[in-house]
């Protein structure tokens, strides 16, 4: 066993003094009922295990319309919180997947802006289009939205998102790629042919299904996940015993750590932390992968 260290009569004198000067001048302890300092993105009370599951956030929201005559996307609908006192909000920008419309993902609408997030639900040219062109129509839809719509004045063109369903989640992975001042991504179930992401350095969240056969994560979500490189904050949740499908309807989990993820990094919100690391476990999570604790 090691000796302890022994102080001096003086030396024990001048810890004294320090410690004292160090308590009175407040830099050890806050102040009695002094709060940590807001990061100026904060939107919206401290969050909790139940705000951040129920079907709605703290903020009400308005729906507006996209023409499909713009450029670059084929329109699609937006979703805003009507909120101004508390200044501007992040935006992200959604892709159904392949044959599928944004009415397929439409309950994420509601949900993510109530949080306190500009979404825009994107229709894509057509219904066809690979994961290459969903992901320039993302991209387009955000400049869409961040220079030209209704609702631009509302939103914080530095703190963007992008999110889709299949091949619109491997449009996320190739918008991500190409775009790296936006601040997170989310696939969902995503499709695409490569898989390498090795340049991806957006913070980016893959959620995969367990029995998925449309996109098997083993060839798809944990091969993305895997080439993304460690330096790059990243997570992969895969579902316990989830199809394809399982976007297309209401499901707290996802939007749970879906929320979690878009406050931690396009708001820079850390109260969302604690949701994020430790790792997420229980029955609806099949396999959980990240780079905690996030820088
Ligand atoms: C809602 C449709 C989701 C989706 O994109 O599914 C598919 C993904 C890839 C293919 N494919 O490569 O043929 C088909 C559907």
């Amino acid at each position: 066993m090691q000796p302890r260290p022994t102080l001096s009569p003086r030396s024990r004198v001048i810890a004294k003094v320090g410690l004292v000067l160090t308590l009175a001048c407040g830099g050890l302890a806050a102040a009695p009922g002094a709060q940590a300092a807001a990061g100026p993105y904060e939107r919206g009370p401290a969050p909790t295990n139940s705000s951040i599951e129920a079907s709605r956030g703290p903020f009400a929201t308005a729906q507006t319309s996209v023409s499909s005559l713009v450029t670059g996307f084929g329109g699609g609908t937006i979703y805003y919180p009507t909120d101004t006192s508390q200044g501007t909000f992040g935006a992200i920008a959604i892709s159904p997947g392949y044959t599928a419309r944004w009415s397929s993902l439409s309950w994420l609408g509601p949900r993510l802006a109530s949080q306190g997030f500009v979404v825009i639900g994107i229709e894509t040219n057509t219904i066809y289009d690979q994961p290459d062109s969903r992901g320039r129509q993302l991209l387009a839809a955000l400049d869409y939205l961040v220079q030209s719509s209704s609702v631009r004045s509302r939103i914080d063109s530095s703190r963007l998102a992008v999110a889709g369903h299949s091949m619109g989640g491997g449009g996320t992975l190739e918008a991500a790629r190409s775009r790296p001042s936006l601040q997170a991504a989310i696939p969902l179930a995503p499709w695409n042919l490569t898989k390498s992401w090795s340049t991806v350095r957006v913070p980016t969240m893959i959620i995969g299904g367990e029995t998925d056969s449309i996109a098997p994560v083993s060839s798809h979500s944990e091969p993305f996940y895997s080439s993304i490189p460690a330096s790059s904050e990243k997570a992969y949740m895969e579902l316990n015993n989830a199809s394809h499908f399982f976007p297309q309807s209401p499901d707290t989990t996802m939007a749970k750590y879906m929320i979690s993820w878009m406050k931690r990094f396009i708001d820079d919100d850390t109260r969302y932390e604690q949701f994020l690391c430790p790792r997420p476990s229980g029955l609806a999570i099949e396999e959980y992968r990240d780079t905690c604790p996030h820088a």
